[in-house]
């Protein structure tokens, strides 16, 4: 099986095919995604609220993004992982997004990159692209400036926040990003925008007119409980599924039902006559 590369992006826009990207952050779900289809695999900054119980992305660190990438790098054998650069890892000159970004790809082992923000972070796009890494963009509602927002706000409802948003896209296509993500952005807009561009539009809360989607894999599956927002299809409910199991187990260890003796090893009655009368 081909690994999905960067320029299979661009081909599978001008082909009509969808793009279907998730989240993982460790080596069985990379797994998982991986053997069900999807293209690419983001190790999230989401990783801060769904796997490590911070209230935002803020918190998330350079460090845990790499933890996790490897993780996911080691169980992806054909998707594209691309890993999410976190907050201030990109903000404070070429020279440190450059090296975050670097050590995404050398220690971590994804083969590109995402960053938020449109013109106020080109620089740090161009000069990463210019290191050799392919980078993604993404615009809408971009959580590390949530505190900006005031909230998780969908973004582009005004002209001046749309224009922001379709100036942002063009300038991150003119630096060169192969894909751009397109969060809680109106779908008419996201729509107009897709068609506008060359390269794809991956879309979350942002309507079928977008060449691509993402989700958080825990919000599909239903492992992210009291999370109920819009954009959200929960093709499963693992918390309910596991609840269930660990209740059991908790029942049967309880009440002797587990372990039995099926469930460990025999030995020679020999052995233990010999034993008994040692000791
Ligand atoms: N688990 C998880 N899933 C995500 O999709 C996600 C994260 N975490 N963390 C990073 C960002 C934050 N995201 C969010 C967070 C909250 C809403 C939300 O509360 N939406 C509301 C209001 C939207 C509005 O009024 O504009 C909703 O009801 O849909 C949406 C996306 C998307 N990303
Ligand atoms: C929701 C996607 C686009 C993301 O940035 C994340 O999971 O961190
Ligand atoms: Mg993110």
């Amino acid at each position: 099986m081909e690994p999905v590369r960067v320029t299979d992006f661009a081909k599978a826009k001008q082909r009509g095919h969808k793009l279907k990207m998730l989240t993982a952050y460790d080596y069985p779900t990379a797994q998982i995604l991986d053997a069900a289809g999807v293209d690419a695999i983001l190790v999230g900054d989401s990783l801060g609220m769904v796997v490590l119980g911070y209230e935002d992305t803020t918190r998330v660190t350079l460090e845990d993004v790499l933890h996790h990438t490897k993780a996911v790098a080691r169980g992806a054998r054909r998707a594209l992982v691309i890993a999410d650069m976190p907050f201030l890892s990109y903000h404070l000159g070429v020279y440190e997004s450059v090296r975050a970004a670097g050590r995404l790809v050398q220690e971590g082992g994804c083969k590109a990159v995402k960053l938020e923000g449109g013109l106020e972070v080109l620089e740090s796009v161009r000069a990463i692209r210019a290191a050799g890494i392919p980078v993604m963009g993404h615009l809408g509602y971009t959580p590390q400036s949530v505190h900006v927002f005031g909230g998780h706000r969908s973004q582009g409802r005004t002209l001046e926040t749309a224009r922001r948003i379709v100036q942002g896209a063009l300038a991150l296509q003119e630096a060169g990003v192969f894909a751009l993500v397109l969060e809680l952005v109106p779908h008419r807009l996201a729509t107009w925008l897709s068609r506008r561009l060359e390269i794809p539009t991956i879309g979350i809360g942002s309507g079928p007119g977008c060449d691509g989607q993402v989700l958080v894999t825990q919000d599909m599956l239903g492992l992210f409980p009291g999370f109920n927002p819009r954009h959200v299809r929960k093709y499963q409910d693992l918390h309910g599924l596991c609840s269930e199991a660990v209740r059991q187990y908790v029942h049967d260890v309880d009440v002797g039902a587990f372990p039995t003796e099926q469930h460990s090893f025999s030995l020679d009655e020999a052995v233990l006559e010999a034993l008994e009368t040692e000791v």
